[in-house]
């Protein structure tokens, strides 16, 4: 892989510890640059906090308010509005910012949410400028299993156990006993473990940076 190319991970402080084994795993066997970045304003938190918007950083209160979240306090987690954009976007953002990024390379798909159904495949970002460039977006979740199992790429041990779509390791939950590409992947909904995708959370995080 050309070494000028950087993978990042947001680290929203909660990923499972399989998660980072899965990451040291593959820098090491394909020589993959990883370049880690959270919201080191808010590191120290516990999940399940509540945290008093008045006590963030100027930052983090302005994100919340371009949000249009005008409650006075949140719930340190991913599966609400402010935590999960101070805890995923807002350092994505920042990580684009900091590493001068034109071209930021991203998995999402059409058919995992109706949220990320019009996506195109170069889409421009003001805040901060760059191109998101979504190459997989057509591909279904069996296109994903037979890629990866055909190509015999690395694949994170949780999938093995039963888990379909990860997150962080409070709220994801394994839906199944079967290995994920063994599910019923046509006629079972892929994000049902995600806490995130509840309600209309995702469309609104999206309309400011998200993924
Ligand atoms: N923590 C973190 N760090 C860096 N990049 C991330 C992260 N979470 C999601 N992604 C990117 O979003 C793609 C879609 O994954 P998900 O649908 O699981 O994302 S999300 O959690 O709803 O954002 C995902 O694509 P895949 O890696 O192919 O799954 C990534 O490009």
């Amino acid at each position: 892989m050309n070494k000028e190319v950087k993978a990042i991970v947001i680290d929203h402080f909660m990923h499972f510890d399989e998660t980072w084994e899965f990451i040291e795993r593959v820098k090491k066997e394909w020589g993959v640059s990883v370049v880690v970045k959270g919201n080191e304003r808010l590191k120290g938190h516990k999940y399940g906090d509540v945290v008093k918007v008045s006590e963030l950083s100027r930052e983090d209160r302005e994100e919340l308010q371009r949000l249009g979240y005008n409650r006075e306090e949140f719930v340190f987690a991913l599966n609400n509005i402010a935590g999960n954009h101070l805890l995923k976007t807002v350092p994505l953002k920042e990580a684009v910012k900091d590493l001068k990024i034109d071209a930021l390379i991203v998995g999402v798909r059409w058919d995992e949410n109706p949220a990320r159904a019009s996506e195109t495949f170069f889409s421009p970002r003001e805040d901060p400028p760059h191109t998101r460039v979504h190459t997989i977006l057509l591909f279904t979740e069996r296109d994903i299993w037979e890629f990866t199992l055909g190509n015999r790429l690395p694949v994170h041990p949780l999938y093995y156990k039963g888990y379909r779509s990860l997150d962080d390791k409070y709220e994801t939950k394994k839906v199944s006993d079967k290995p994920a590409w063994e599910q019923n992947l046509e006629n079972t909904p892929e994000r049902v473990g995600r806490a995130q995708d509840k309600g209309n959370i995702m469309e609104i995080l999206r309309r400011h940076g998200y993924m």
